[in-house]
């Protein structure tokens, strides 16, 4: 399939839309009701500290709702005031946010269900209205709703188109996409759909494998063993790694992204020399600012002399788990909570430890005067950061009562 050229049909079509129907300033409106918070502006306002009691809560300096997820959750809103009776539909979660989701949900939009691993489009009608989520959609799914004769909402967010402009040129120069993300995401999955040959790598560990075949050669077999799943149809390790290019997923841990991106440019001017390295070897940069700024911030705030980190934003969020793991790194007691009610009743806190299972912690605020870091990913709205403090204010009170 041709990709550009498809995409570019699209973009004629006045059934796709890539922007908001009018309704911005109203929903900017019931946004700020809906998400923001007074508190957390006041934090803000502060310095990003706050002291009540004894209990001192540091902020990380940038946090929370990045521009994407501002825009794509408008975006979703507008599309339902624009489209009042129609049928809405959205191919995933807009966002990694259970509550943002939620609130989807109670307006009428509608979830494609997935029917043993596969989604099911059998339900969605030709006068339908599909939104795509901020982290896209494969480019199979649009061609597919796009054939139903489908209304399309397209709030992908412009950075993650970034990255599929990226791994076209790759593919235009029959280069191999790597992708430092997790192949089962959401946006990887749409990137990867976009390129021609690709292998995803989770980590340096994995980028490191490859860079050793790419050098050494080595067992075909168990190559395509750890990739499977994570590799473009028929990819052959032993003759697609010539020429190789690197994108990413938006929201993997940006520090990570930069080794991997030197770790391929070295390991191809080791094998081809400094002459061919352009003919081998292609890079652009596509990390996220936002994802930047906020684990630039939590590098900030865990130098700080902190007794616990708290990190709000979904489970399966990539962006806000990268962010627990700093905290993980330097040894600082941290609870990763996708909402606020999952603090209480009393001295208790439900957390999911990284690569964990959901694990109750009693007795989690330690006695006396603590001061407790926080930050929340991408996708968190400033609401559940606020109850959060507000439950931890109200914990300590309770304590310093006893
Ligand atoms: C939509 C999006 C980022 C917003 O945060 P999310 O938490 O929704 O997503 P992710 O961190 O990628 O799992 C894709 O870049
Ligand atoms: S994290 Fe970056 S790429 Fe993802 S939605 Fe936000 S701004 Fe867009």
């Amino acid at each position: 399939m041709d990709t550009k050229a498809f995409k570019r049909s699209l973009n004629h079509s006045d059934k796709y839309f890539r922007q908001g129907f009018g309704h911005g300033e109203e929903v900017a409106g019931q946004m700020q009701t809906e998400y923001n918070s007074g508190l957390i502006q006041e934090i803000r306002d502060r310095q990003y500290t706050l002291t009540r009691g004894n209990v001192t809560i540091k902020l990380a300096q940038s946090f929370g709702f990045c521009w994407g997820v501002e825009r794509a959750v408008a975006m979703a809103y507008e599309t339902r005031q624009h489209f009042p009776t129609e049928r809405i539909w959205i191919t995933n979660e807009i966002i990694h946010n259970p509550s943002v989701n939620q609130r989807l949900k109670d307006m009428a939009v509608e979830f494609i269900e997935v029917v043993d691993g596969e989604k099911d489009f059998s339900t969605v009608g030709q006068g339908d209205v599909v939104i795509l989520p901020a982290f896209g959609a494969s480019v199979q799914e649009m061609q597919l709703l796009n054939d139903k004769g489908c209304t399309i909402v397209d709030t992908t967010c412009p950075w993650v188109s970034k990255v599929w402009n990226t791994v076209e040129k790759h593919k235009k120069r029959d280069h191999t996409s790597i992708i430092h993300g997790k192949y089962n995401h959401e946006e990887t999955v749409a990137t990867s759909s976009f390129a021609g040959k690709y292998l995803v790598v989770l980590n340096l560990d994995q980028a490191n494998y490859v860079a050793d075949y790419i050098l050494n050669g080595g067992d075909r077999a168990e190559f395509m063993a750890k990739f499977d799943n994570a590799c473009s149809a028929g990819f052959d390790p032993d003759t697609d790694l010539d020429r190789i290019g690197v994108a990413n997923q938006t929201t993997m841990l940006k520090g990570e992204t930069e080794q991997i991106g030197k770790l391929f440019e070295h390991t191809i001017l080791k094998k081809y020399g400094p002459q061919a390295l352009n003919d081998h070897f292609l890079s652009f940069n596509t990390i996220c600012d936002a994802t930047q700024e906020r684990q630039d911030a939590m590098f900030e705030l865990v130098d700080e002399k902190l007794d616990l980190m708290v990190v709000i934003g979904g489970y399966n969020s990539s962006n806000t788990t990268h962010l627990q793991e700093i905290a993980i790194d330097r040894h600082i007691p941290s609870y990763h909570i996708d909402s606020a009610s999952r603090i209480g009743p009393g001295n208790r806190i439900e957390h999911k430890p990284l690569h964990g299972d959901l694990t109750v912690t009693e007795n989690w605020l330690p006695d006396g005067p603590i001061t407790v870091g926080v930050t929340s990913g991408a996708s968190t709205p400033d609401r559940s950061v606020e109850e959060t403090i507000g439950h931890i204010f109200a914990i300590k009170a309770d304590m310093a009562v006893v």
